[in-house]
């Protein structure tokens, strides 16, 4: 049985699959460290108990990790070099990739003769041209890795897998909205990413519900002179967003609220969607389909709506009751473009990969 392992700062989602990749049990655990598990080597210990499964019934396990930097771009076997180079992107993604380091350690410290593997969310974007991912910056400054990534790379692999599945032909120029607690949008065109909405970091792109999205480079200057390099990193990583605007990380909580800063704030996040939509739209030359998913973008009837009115000018046509009543399929007859609502699944994406690598290894 193969463990896929979806550790977030203060969450661990476990997933277990049989070899025909049939997902066999789940478990979840929020608030680590602040009342819910003490940490993530007690959350995985945990988890695996709530499944009945100890680290002996396992053949192997597989991670998500969030930055993989410009050299770890295929799912492989974790070994000391991948680690290191997890570790050295750490700084580039310091919500995630500690994180993800540390299902790995957990993992280990409880079984050590356990095959592990990873698979990157950045990898998706390894497809994207030099003028989408390169800053206009000197080049010793390039050089150093200072470019555009792009992340939620396998909710985005997975959607593909699932639209081929259900149907003959990809549509040709494709956006994708991953609306979760960190939210991006992706330019898919021919079946490949030619641009996203998170750069350098997961920070970049769409509000979010504790990181600000875009904005000008001499605000985080003037944060960093003003409150210290950490202080604005604090910032922008965990103060800003629906948070910083509207008092709430969480879109549910937020829409419970109900107050102007409320309202503002998630008029924000669809405004922004609406006006990254429009630079993903031109870098693909116009558009044939729309899929929206993560756990607003699957569930958020008010805010799917507010971002496909917003795009009527691109040939989007939504029917109103299927998207109040969240079909899968949402858009109106006659519209030139297809609305889809595909369900997250990076789980069975990660299990998917890491079976590849298993089965190239021969063992
Ligand atoms: N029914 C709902 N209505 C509005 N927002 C929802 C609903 N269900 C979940 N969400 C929102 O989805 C976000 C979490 O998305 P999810 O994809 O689960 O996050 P993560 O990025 O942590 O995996 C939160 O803002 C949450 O409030
Ligand atoms: C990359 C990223 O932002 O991931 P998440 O949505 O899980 O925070
Ligand atoms: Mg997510």
């Amino acid at each position: 049985m193969l463990l896929v392992v979806n550790a977030g700062s203060s969450s661990l989602k476990l997933a277990v699959f049989d070899a025909g990749l049939r997902q066999v049990a789940e478990a979840r655990s929020e608030r680590i460290g602040a009342g819910g598990a003490a940490d993530h080597q007690a959350a995985l210990q945990a988890g695996l108990a709530e499944m009945g499964l100890s680290a002996a019934d396992l053949r192997a396990a597989a991670h998500r990790v969030v930055h993989g930097g410009a050299d770890l771009i295929a799912p492989c076997r974790v070994t000391p070099e991948v680690e290191a180079g997890i570790d050295a992107c750490a700084a580039l993604a310091p919500l995630h990739n500690p994180a993800n380091l540390m299902g790995i350690r957990a993992l280990a410290a409880l079984a050590p003769d356990l095959a592990q593997y990873a698979s990157f969310d950045t990898a998706f974007h390894a497809t994207n041209p030099a003028l989408a991912t390169t800053y206009a910056l000197p080049l010793a400054e390039r050089e150093r890795g200072l470019r555009r990534y792009g992340f939620h790379g396998l909710s985005y692999a997975a959607i593909l897998r699932k639209l081929r599945a259900a149907q003959d032909d990809l549509p040709a120029r494709l956006l994708v909205f991953h609306l979760g607690n960190g939210a991006s949008a992706c330019a898919i065109l021919n079946g490949q990413s030619v641009a996203t909405t998170m750069g350098y970091s997961p920070l970049d792109g769409l509000t979010m519900g504790s990181r600000g999205g875009s904005l000008d480079p001499a605000v985080v200057l003037d944060l960093a002179r003003r409150h210290g390099v950490d202080g604005a990193a604090q910032i922008l990583n965990r103060e800003s967003g629906l948070k910083g605007l509207g008092g709430a990380i969480d879109m549910r909580a937020l829409r419970g609220l109900a107050t102007p800063e409320a309202q503002f704030a998630i008029a924000h996040f669809a405004y922004w969607a609406i006006r990254h939509a429009g630079s993903l739209i031109a870098a693909m030359g116009g558009l044939d389909a729309v899929v929206f998913t993560g756990g607003i973008g699957e569930n958020d009837a008010g805010m799917r709506a507010a971002i496909l009115s917003g795009l009527g000018w691109a040939g989007v046509a939504f029917d109103a009751e299927a998207n109040r009543t969240h079909q899968l399929c949402l858009h109106k007859s006659g519209s030139h473009v297809a609305i889809w609502r595909v369900m997250a699944d990076e789980e069975r994406q990660i299990a998917i990969e890491a079976m590849q690598v298993i089965a190239s290894e021969g063992t």
